[in-house]
């Protein structure tokens, strides 16, 4: 091949590709690379050409600006067009800028109006006679789409001016862009409807306007800045851009009150500097600021090149996107356990620094955006927003990508990492043991309301596993004097207080020795419930996860049904035979009642007489918790967490440590036993604690279980009472609220 076809090759695939990216860009919305890969075939493209201007091809997407408007929208023809905007990538660039401007015009300083460059899109509104008659995209700068009725439900575009000055016809000229914050809000609400998110606020902007219906376009909260004016008859009222744009501002449209005039390079230098400071805290997407000559004359002499003025000039920032490889998928430990994947990406420039991490928050999130190792991906870094994968793009896959997989066992620990059907995020469930969760898990242990160690706080915490001195909570009750006072702000006296309190700790309650461990989702209440649910430690740490479950009811059966069918067995009549049961009930025809559940029903509820004597709450299907707050998930954690071999070694040597605690029933004090073998059982919640009162109970003699059966002599009944409750109705055992008990006792 000789050089002459090579150069064509490259400039006939450069085009090809710039006008695929142009059609997803501008008529799409939905750009499939970021700017700054657009950019780089740009520029490739137009150095070619600047060296062999005899290739330049006027269909080239150096010659030209946008695309053509999308054919569902009226076509407009700009009576001026509406051009794009030469670029500064740094500050020598911008440099010669200035340095063009003051030789052409023969001055040595030249005034510019500044302003954010904000990234939205292009829009022009046609005022006539003070009334908004049309509003328009650029389009490719002569043709452009007809979105008048779009840009009517945009609250902040005057369908009025104000004043009186006005010219007859005036074309304002703006930008039409998205707030980061509704972005974000918008991406959400698509995201829960299943709908396709937006890659970012400019290209939200863009789908938003150009909605053919306009009732969607209300429903987005978009916002448009005017930075200048196109057509306009009459009389101008200033000879500066500056002053065109308090005039455009007087007359009622939104003028950005960043725009300001500065002085010569220096001054454009300094704002453009300053902007930068602020750029991540301002609430909306800006790539640049746009330096504009503020004489009108000068304007009018400079004059336009090809598809840009030559007065004006876009100084960029460093671009918020770009592509990158995914090199590895790792999964941190937070201090909780949280089991998050992280993106290890090859290092790339987003927003003017090095990105080489960004977060996939979890693997639901993984999954959507189908990222795998080895993945080329499309990262954003904006505002105060962490750095973002939005995409991957699935044409760039490489034939060995990895899928990535949850680990199943913590990469700091080592225990099972648990993800309980429902949840969105996996955890490890080496609590007790995981140096990831050391320090959150002894700052618990040692809280007030778990074992209640006087003086060990996050600072001092943080101080022993800093410095290698304890591991597990375990490791506190081995800890010296000497150690202790040679630690930052402890002496010799606040060693031996802190020793005195974990000494004192050893003597602890059951219930605060289960809430110390720190299970996931058992917090103190929970913690209660299990310590009078269950016999001792053994006993709950050999639970399986249906042992905390009833199963009631009849499988099939919910409110209605139950309800139905209690109501046409009460009213019934005659008995139907015995082994005519089943047909006789399929006859009712009550919906929710079909054969299999019948035979269900029957099982539990064998013949007539019980089938009568039913009540709906009998009937209907349930999972009941025998432990109040442990339901599936939580029983889950626990069994998880009391599998982990280490846990339960960090128990065992708690308990060699001398941690104990009351068993049940042993503080039965030796006065009189008024409740001696009647069985209770606690709900809803009291006015004291409950363990308080399950302990009086117990003093006075009686048993206190945790789930209602037929043995069940009482049910102590607080607020919000639920499902023991019903059932204690259900199976007609006796109810009391702590009035009642306080009556039984005879204390009123
Ligand atoms: N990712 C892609 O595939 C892809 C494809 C096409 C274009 N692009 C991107 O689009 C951009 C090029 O588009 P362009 O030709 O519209 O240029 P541009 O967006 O860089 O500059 C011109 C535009 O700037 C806007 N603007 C904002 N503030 C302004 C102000 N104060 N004064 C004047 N104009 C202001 C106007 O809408 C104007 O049309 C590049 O950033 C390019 O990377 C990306
Ligand atoms: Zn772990």
């Amino acid at each position: 091949m000789t050089d002459e076809t090579e150069l064509a090759a490259r400039l006939e695939a450069l085009r090809r590709q710039l006008h695929y990216h142009n059609h997803r860009y501008y008529v799409l919305d939905d750009p499939e690379v970021p700017d700054s890969e657009y950019d780089r075939l740009l520029r490739e493209l137009q150095s070619l050409e600047a060296d062999h201007p005899e290739l330049i091809t006027p269909d080239s997407p150096t010659q030209r600006v946008g695309a053509e408007p999308l054919s569902a929208f009226a076509e407009v023809v700009h009576r001026q067009p509406m051009l794009s905007l030469q670029n500064a990538m740094d500050e020598t660039e911008m440099r010669a800028f200035d340095e063009r401007i003051r030789r052409e015009l023969g001055v040595a300083q030249v005034a510019y109006t500044a302003e954010p460059k904000l990234d939205g899109l292009a829009i022009s509104l046609l005022y006539e006679d003070g009334r908004l008659v049309r509003g328009a995209t650029r389009g490719d700068g002569h043709r452009g789409e007809d979105v008048t009725a779009q840009v009517r439900t945009i609250h902040t575009v005057p369908l009025r001016l104000q004043g009186e000055d006005w010219p007859p016809l005036l074309e304002a000229r703006g930008e039409v862009f998205l707030p980061i914050a509704d972005f974000e809000a918008l991406n959400a609400r698509l995201r829960e409807a299943g709908s396709r998110t937006f890659k970012n606020p400019r290209n939200a902007a863009a789908g938003s306007l150009r909605q053919l219906d306009p009732k969607v376009t209300a429903q987005r909260p978009l916002a448009m800045l005017c930075y200048g004016f196109g057509a306009f008859d009459g009389e101008r009222p200033a000879a500066t851009q500056s002053g065109m744009l308090a005039a455009l501002r007087r007359w009622g449209l939104p003028v950005s009150p960043e725009s300001k005039v500065v002085d010569g390079i220096g001054g454009c230098l300094a704002y453009h500097r300053a902007l930068a400071e602020r750029r991540d805290g301002l609430p909306y997407d800006i790539d640049g600021v746009v330096f504009k000559v503020d004489d009108l004359t000068a304007q009018e002499r400079l004059g336009f090149v090809t598809r840009e003025p030559r007065w004006a000039i876009a100084y960029k920032y460093p671009a918020q996107e770009a592509l990158t490889q995914v090199q590895a998928v790792e999964f941190q430990v937070g201090r909780t356990g949280a089991v998050t994947p992280v993106a290890r990406l090859a290092p790339v420039a987003v927003g003017g620094v090095t990105v080489s991490n960004a977060t996939l928050h979890n693997l639901d999130e993984i999954r959507r955006k189908d990222v795998h190792v080895g993945d080329t991906v499309y990262v954003r870094r904006a505002g105060d927003v962490i750095p973002e994968v939005v995409r991957v793009l699935p044409e760039r896959r490489p034939g060995d990508a990895r899928v990535v997989t949850l680990p199943s066992h913590c990469p700091v620990c080592g225990a099972d990492v648990v993800r309980p059907a429902g949840e969105v995020v996996a955890r490890c469930s080496g609590g007790l043991f995981c140096p990831a969760q050391r320090k959150e898990a002894l700052v618990h242990f040692a809280s007030r309301r778990a074992m209640d160690i006087d003086g060990l706080g996050d600072k001092l915490v943080e101080q022993l596993v800093d410095k290698d001195l304890v591991h597990d909570p375990a490791d506190l009750y081995g800890l010296a004097a000497e150690t202790l006072a040679g630690l930052e702000r402890m002496g010799e006296k606040s060693a031996q207080n802190l020793l005195a309190a974990l000494e004192k700790s050893k003597e602890t309650t059951f219930a605060r020795f289960i809430y110390a461990l720190g299970i996931r989702e058992v917090g103190e209440a929970t913690a209660a419930s299990l310590a009078s649910h269950f016999a001792d430690l053994d006993a709950l740490a050999a639970a399986r996860v249906e042992d905390f479950q009833q199963i009631g009811g009849v499988k099939g059966i919910g409110e209605k049904t139950a309800e139905r069918l209690c109501a046409r067995l009460a009213e019934a009549g005659d008995r139907p035979p015995d082994g005519e049961l089943a047909d006789w009930l399929a006859g009712l025809k009550i919906a929710g009642l079909n054969r299999a559940t019948i035979a269900r029903l029957l099982e539990v509820f064998g013949d007539w007489s019980a089938l009568r004597a039913a009540r709906p709450a009998d009937l209907v299907s349930r999972e009941d918790s025998l432990v109040e707050g442990v339901g599936p998930v939580v029983a889950t954690h626990i069994v998880t967490f009391f599998a982990q071999s280490h846990n339960r070694e960090v128990i065992g040597r708690l308990l060699k440590a001398g941690i104990q605690w009351p068993a049940p029933g042993s503080a039965a004090p030796q006065g009189a036993q008024p409740l001696a073998g009647k069985v209770f059982v606690i709900t809803g919640t009291l006015g004291r604690p409950r363990e308080a009162v399950k302990a009086e109970l117990e003093a006075l003699g009686a048993k206190v279980t945790g789930s209602v059966s037929r043995n069940t002599d009482y049910v102590l009944a607080g607020r919000d009472a639920g499902t023991k409750l019903e059932r204690a109705r259900a199976l007609g055992r006796p109810v009391l609220d702590e009035d009642d008990l306080a009556a039984l006792l005879g204390r009123r």
